[in-house]
């Protein structure tokens, strides 16, 4: 089952998984991530607010070289008690925020821009997850590797510290940086894209 579209279609991001998560449908894509400095989050009274904003931003300013393209931005937090965790900028930063999700149940919001065109559509992914107890020792150990660094919450769940993971309510892929059966639902919707030899657009 491999999907086609008559777009180019653009992924504005240059997360690895993002990519790997777009390529499940087998349509073509191109990577272009967009430059721009995500927005301060203490800007927004929200924090879907920040997250739907940062993932129009990504989507729009990579549409405004790519005019004929459905153009794909997304972005990713980690919220526990109302705070945004972003990705971590030191091993200290990395550390407090795996202390504080250590034993509790947090929000992973994935917001997704479509922009084609004049046409925008925005939707959003919100999962529940919930941490073993972390005993000192392994985020020691984790913040002392690569892995925390590039992923919100300073974790990922696709990796070996999906060991924290005790529970999760929602979509994983979500959590992983792009809620892709959503996504396809909605393109399909658009009519930007249709499963090859089925002879329908769905
Ligand atoms: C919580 C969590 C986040 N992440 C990742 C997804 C995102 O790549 C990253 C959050 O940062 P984002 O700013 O959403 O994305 P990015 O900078 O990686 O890529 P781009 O802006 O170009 O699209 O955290 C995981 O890989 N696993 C997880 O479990």
């Amino acid at each position: 089952m491999k999907f086609k579209s008559d777009f180019p279609i653009v992924l504005a991001s240059q997360s690895p998984r993002r990519q790997e998560l777009l390529g499940m449908l087998g349509v073509d894509f191109l990577v272009v991530p967009s430059t721009k400095d995500e927005p301060d989050p203490f800007q927004f009274q929200t924090a879907l607010g920040y997250v739907l904003a940062c993932a129009a931003q990504k989507a729009q300013e990579v549409a405004q070289t790519h005019k004929e393209a459905v153009v794909i931005g997304s972005d990713t937090i980690v919220v526990l008690d109302g705070e945004i965790l972003l990705k971590p900028k030191s091993k200290e930063q990395a550390k407090d925020y795996l202390q504080k999700l250590s034993g509790r149940t947090h929000e992973v919001i994935t917001a997704v821009t479509v922009v084609q065109g004049d046409s925008e559509l925005t939707f959003h992914e919100a999962v529940q997850v919930t941490f073993y107890e972390l005993p000192e020792a392994w985020i020691d150990l984790y913040i002392g590797t690569d892995d925390p660094y590039d992923k919100a919450g300073a974790y990922g769940i696709q990796t070996v510290s999906g060991l924290f993971v005790k529970e999760i309510q929602g979509d994983y892929n979500a959590v992983v940086g792009l809620p892709i059966a959503g996504l396809t639902q909605k393109l399909a919707a658009a009519g930007f894209i249709f499963l090859e030899g089925s002879g329908v657009r769905c």
